[in-house]
């Protein structure tokens, strides 16, 4: 017999994914808080490359689609340099809002994004039945909207996610 479709657990199972990208968009404060007021652009294009050089290898070995993987995290980059891009505007504007600590970004500050890498990879194989089926996307957005609240997101970190969203479903390219 055909299972009934499971739209809570399956929404549930991209909450995973969701939440992983929140995560990822909380760490961009301290990114920013890294080099903000320091000659280190917001735009790391070397970085940029490993990272997505690293998962399109690793996603091979998990099965899943090299492509695929690296559209989603680019999407997190661009996500990422949305909301630097914004806190620097906010602390351009309110001087008082500006970070009093800087964190070191290779020692503090990049290991949280890879230990988050590593787990987003592993989502992507939990996710990919859920992500390769035709409610992928209204499924997404319940999830976001959970991950939303549940990070307690502002609104700039909310169009962070709304950008980090657009390649998880196998069906939106
Ligand atoms: O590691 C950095 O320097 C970041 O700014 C983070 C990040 C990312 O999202 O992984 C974003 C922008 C840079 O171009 C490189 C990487």
């Amino acid at each position: 017999a055909t299972p009934p479709p499971h739209t809570v657990a399956a929404a549930h199972s991209l909450t995973v994914l969701t939440d992983l990208f929140a995560e990822r968009l909380l760490v961009a404060d301290k990114v920013a808080a890294a080099k903000y007021g320091t000659d280190k652009p917001i735009d790391d294009p070397v970085r940029e490359k490993q990272i997505l050089d690293d998962v399109a290898a690793r996603a091979t070995g998990l099965g899943l689609d090299p492509d695929a993987v690296t559209a989603v995290f680019r999407d997190q980059i661009e996500a990422n340099k949305l909301v630097q891009r914004g806190l620097y505007a906010r602390w351009d504007a309110h001087p008082e809002e500006r970070p009093t600590e800087r964190p070191d970004l290779v020692k503090d500050v990049r290991p949280v994004l890879d230990r988050i890498t590593t787990q987003l990879l592993d989502a992507l194989v939990t996710t990919e039945a859920a992500r390769a089926g035709a409610s992928c996307e209204p499924r997404l957005r319940v999830a976001a909207v959970r991950s939303a609240y549940g990070h307690r997101l502002d609104g700039l970190h909310v169009e962070g996610l709304v950008r980090a969203l657009p390649s998880v479903c196998a069906t939106s390219s």
